[in-house]
C-alpha cells in the first residue's frame, strides 16, 4: 500500500455524538532546557502531557502532530516559549481549546547556612498551559520539600519534638513572571527550616535549632505560604498544601488552602 492509499482513519465521522475534552499524548519524555533565575540555562528532561480538545464529528485526533511539534522546538522552554508550544499545538491540531504540563526535576543551587559549602537541591515543578476560547492560561507547581517542627510537640515535652520533612506544593496561576526559585523561595521562608544537599557539622546544629525555635503546624505552613501568595499580585489564584510525614505516626498530616483572588 502505498501513502497515498492509506486511509485516514482519525478524519471519518463519528455518530455517537459525543465530544472529548481531552485527548493526545501522555507521558513522553523530551530533553528542554529552562532559564534560571541566577541567569543561565538548565538542561533537564520534561515529561509531557499534551491533549486538545476534540468535538463530537470526528473519530480520532492527529496523534503524531504532537510529537511533531514537541521535536519542532529549540528546546529552550521558557515561560514565554511554553505559551508558544501550547498555541503551535491548538493551531496544528485545529482544535478549540488545549492543554499541555511539562513536569521536570529542576535543580538549585544552594549554600549551607554556616560553613557556606554548596550543593544543589531538586525541587519537581511543572509548568501547565492552556488554550480556552482563544484565551491562555498559565500555571506553575512546584513541590518543595522543607522540615516541619510540631509546636505542640515542642510545647509538652522535656525534651525535644517531633520533626519531620515535609512536602509544600505550591500551584499557582500567575499573569506576570513569577521564577520557579520566587516560589520555592516563599515555600522555605515560611518551613521550620528549608533543607539542603549537603550540610557539615556547624550547618547541622543550625539547622536543628533553626527548626526548634521555628515550629509549625502543617496548618501554619499552609496559611503563611497563603498570606505571602496573597500579597503577591502577580498571582491570580492559587492552591496551597502542605503533606508533613509525621516522624510519630505511619500516616501524614495534610492541609490545604485554594483561592481565586478573582472570585474574592
Ligand atoms: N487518533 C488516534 N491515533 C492513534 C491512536 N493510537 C495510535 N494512533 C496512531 O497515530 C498515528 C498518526 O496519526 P495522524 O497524526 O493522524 O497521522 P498522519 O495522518 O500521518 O498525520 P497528519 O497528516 O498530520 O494528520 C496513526 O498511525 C494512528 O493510528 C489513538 O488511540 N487515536
Amino acid at each position: 500500500m502505498n501513502q497515498t492509499t492509506i486511509p485516514d482513519v482519525q478524519s471519518t465521522q463519528d455518530t455517537r455524538n459525543l465530544p472529548i475534552n481531552k485527548v493526545g499524548i501522555k507521558s513522553i519524555r523530551h530533553p528542554v532546557k529552562v532559564a534560571e533565575r541566577a541567569g543561565g540555562v538548565q538542561h533537564t528532561i520534561g515529561l509531557f502531557n499534551m491533549y486538545v480538545h476534540l468535538p463530537a464529528e470526528f473519530k480520532g485526533t492527529h496523534m503524531s502532530r504532537f510529537v511533531e511539534i514537541l521535536n519542532a522546538q529549540e528546546r529552550e522552554m521558557s515561560v514565554a516559549h511554553f505559551e508558544s508550544v501550547v498555541r503551535q499545538m491548538v493551531e496544528r491540531l485545529e482544535a478549540r481549546s488545549g492543554y499541555v504540563e511539562m513536569s521536570f526535576p529542576y535543580f538549585v543551587n544552594k549554600t549551607a547556612p554556616v560553613s557556606g559549602v554548596q550543593s544543589l537541591l531538586d525541587y519537581e515543578v511543572t509548568y501547565i498551559g492552556e488554550m480556552v476560547e482563544g484565551e491562555y492560561r498559565f500555571t506553575m507547581k512546584v513541590v518543595v520539600p522543607v522540615t516541619s517542627l510540631c509546636p505542640c510537640s515542642k510545647k509538652i515535652s522535656q525534651y525535644g519534638a517531633h520533626n519531620q520533612r515535609s512536602h509544600v506544593t505550591i500551584t499557582a496561576k500567575t499573569r506576570d513572571y513569577v521564577w520557579i526559585e520566587e516560589l520555592i523561595d516563599i515555600a522555605e521562608r515560611q518551613a521550620s527550616c528549608e533543607l539542603y544537599g549537603l550540610l557539615k557539622r556547624p550547618d547541622e546544629k543550625y539547622v536543628t535549632e533553626r527548626a526548634y525555635e521555628n515550629p509549625k503546624f502543617v496548618e501554619d505552613l499552609v496559611r503563611d505560604v497563603a498570606a505571602e501568595l496573597d500579597a503577591d499580585g502577580r498571582v491570580q489564584a492559587y492552591v496551597v498544601e502542605s503533606e508533613n510525614f509525621e516522624s510519630i505516626h505511619n500516616h501524614s498530616a495534610y492541609a490545604l488552602i485554594e483561592r481565586d483572588k478573582l472570585a474574592g
